[in-house]
């Protein structure tokens, strides 16, 4: 599914404007939607506060006053300000007409139902004065508060918090979400989402340039690989992955198994003589190979079969491991055409991210870059701060010829042509050790299969989510790999029943 912008979704407005529907109508239509959800949350005889802004945001607000007092309910609207003479909004509380008090008079009734119709797309700065006293007071109480379009003082492309911001239990949205939904700190005020159609056309999407998604089955499952016709274990896909010490053999072993997993026929490790006795010593369907130099182990990799590899967790940060990454991506004429750079391989490069992407740019790999948000500030040191995460991903994606999987509970995914998707079923059961090293191998068995690797790399973000979600509490990254063929037999499943 699509996610607009604020402007974005001002032109969707326009469009369909300028194709007859007036203003007033769409705002009647989302008031109407609003009424909906209203009367799904709101007993008979419950009071309904309406907190209403200066714009269309607040005119939803007065239109839905207007639509609740003729059910009979009882209703009580508070405005921040009057709106422009002549505006839609001005018509809306005409059709209200009746008392509207001063916000600075706003006191909560816990038992009550709170509308937040006070800012929604027009938010342009930090809330402050009456507003932000009105939106502590709300939050403050035990009322049940229902946000209009996006939660007020969140930012509906970043999801930020602008001096303070609505919690809502419900948002009700119009045609399509906005980042700022499904972003962090938002999606926690946002509480559940509905989306609901106010009269804009499907069609004025092919005039809007958006490049945002959110993430989910809908957008890569005709992708998805599926075994079936394949007879030979490498021609389903093989994938190999580059271990680091005895010591720590763990993480390597965690993203082998994720590939696996996720359907590759064939997976190695490759690894120093001492660590490949370790990983023997735990495995038996993954193969292992010995590598006694690096160069051994580059040389693997280019002579294999393999077409993705994983590299860098529990790798070892340093030079010899810049050096096997600069290699890899430079050698030609070799089966690997896809590299997942995670962990200890991003973090190498952290005196100077400008050679790893140079060296991107320039060979002929599909790259990934599976940084959370420290790896990605040690590479993107002049991004990390003050833009959206959307567009922190994308930027980067662009700097560096790589498609930036940029992690935490909101992952982004960003293609370097500026495509982007939002993840929206993270939990915070993933924050456990190994969990990133899982999400690599998951990306390189998707990939080995042939999945195209923007495809790969959603897929992979929410498939790493649901097996954490299907297992549950008391989770570890162990765990990860085990949940996948279930999921993705309940993916095939849902596909073949055309759902
Ligand atoms: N006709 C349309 O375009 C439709 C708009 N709709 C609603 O209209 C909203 C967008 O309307 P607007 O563009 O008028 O924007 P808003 O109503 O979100 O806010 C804009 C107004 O708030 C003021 N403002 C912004 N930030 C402020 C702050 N921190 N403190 C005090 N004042 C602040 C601005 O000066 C402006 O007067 C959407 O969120 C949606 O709820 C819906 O009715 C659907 C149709
Ligand atoms: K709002």
């Amino acid at each position: 599914m699509h996610l607009l912008t604020t402007q974005q979704m001002a032109q969707a407005d326009q469009l369909t404007m300028d194709s007859g529907l007036s203003g007033c109508d769409l705002m009647q239509n989302a008031a109407e939607a609003v009424a909906s959800i209203i009367r799904q949350l709101a007993g008979a005889d419950q009071l309904i506060q309406i907190l209403c802004g200066p714009g269309n945001n607040g005119g939803d607000g007065y239109a839905l006053g207007a639509i609740l007092v003729r059910e009979w309910r009882n209703v009580e609207i508070f405005a921040v300000a009057a709106p422009k003479d002549d505006s839609d909004a001005a018509w809306a509380r005409s059709k209200w007409g009746k008392d509207v008090r001063p916000l600075s008079e706003f006191r909560p009734d816990g038992s009550a139902i709170i509308v937040d119709a006070l800012f929604g797309a027009g938010l342009s700065r930090p809330l402050e004065g009456d507003a932000l006293e009105a939106v502590e007071r709300a939050n403050g109480s035990a009322a049940t508060i229902v946000a209009v379009d996006i939660p007020s003082g969140i930012g509906g492309n970043d999801g930020k918090i602008y001096g303070t911001a609505i919690e809502a239990s419900d948002t009700v949205t119009f045609f399509r979400g906005k980042p700022g939904h499904w972003l962090y700190p938002g999606r926690g005020n946002t509480g559940r989402l509905h989306v609901k159609q106010i009269g804009i056309e499907e069609r004025v999407l092919r005039t809007i340039d958006s490049n945002c998604r959110l993430n989910g089955p809908f957008l890569w499952i005709g992708s998805l690989p599926s075994s079936e016709n394949s007879t030979h274990k490498y021609e389903r896909g093989a994938a190999l992955i580059f271990s680091g010490a005895a010591l720590s053999t763990g993480a390597s072993r965690l993203s082998a198994l994720a590939a696996a997993r996720a359907g590759a026929g064939a997976v190695t490790l490759v690894a120093p003589p001492d660590a490949a006795r370790v990983h023997a010593a735990h495995l038996t369907a993954i193969m292992v190979n010995e590598a006694e130099t690096r160069e051994d182990a580059l040389e693997r990799a280019c002579n294999g079969k393999e077409r993705a590899a994983v590299i860098g967790p529990g790798y070892g940060v340093g030079e010899p491991l810049k050096k096997l990454v600069l290699g890899l991506l430079k050698a030609s004429n070799s089966a690997l055409k896809t590299i997942v750079l995670d962990a200890d391989a991003l973090t190498s490069f952290r005196e100077d991210p400008e050679t790893l992407f140079d060296a991107i740019r320039a060979g002929k790999k599909n790259v990934v870059l599976t940084p959370h948000e420290g790896e990605f500030s040690r590479l993107f040191p002049n991004l990390a701060e003050g833009h959206a995460k959307t567009e922190k991903a994308a930027e980067a994606a662009r700097r560096s010829g790589a498609i930036v999987l940029l992690k935490g509970s909101d992952t982004v995914i960003a293609e370097p042509d500026g495509c982007i998707a939002i993840n929206p079923n993270g939990t915070p059961l993933l924050a456990t050790a190994g969990s990133g090293d899982v999400l690599a191998g998951i990306i390189a068995g998707l990939a080995a299969q042939n999945m195209p690797l923007f495809l790969a790399a959603c897929a992979a973000a929410w498939l790493h989510a649901e097996a954490a979600r299907s297992f549950g509490r008391g989770l570890v990254a162990d765990d990860l790999p085990d949940q996948l063929p279930a999921i993705l037999e309940s993916l095939f499943d849902t596909e073949e029943r055309g759902q």
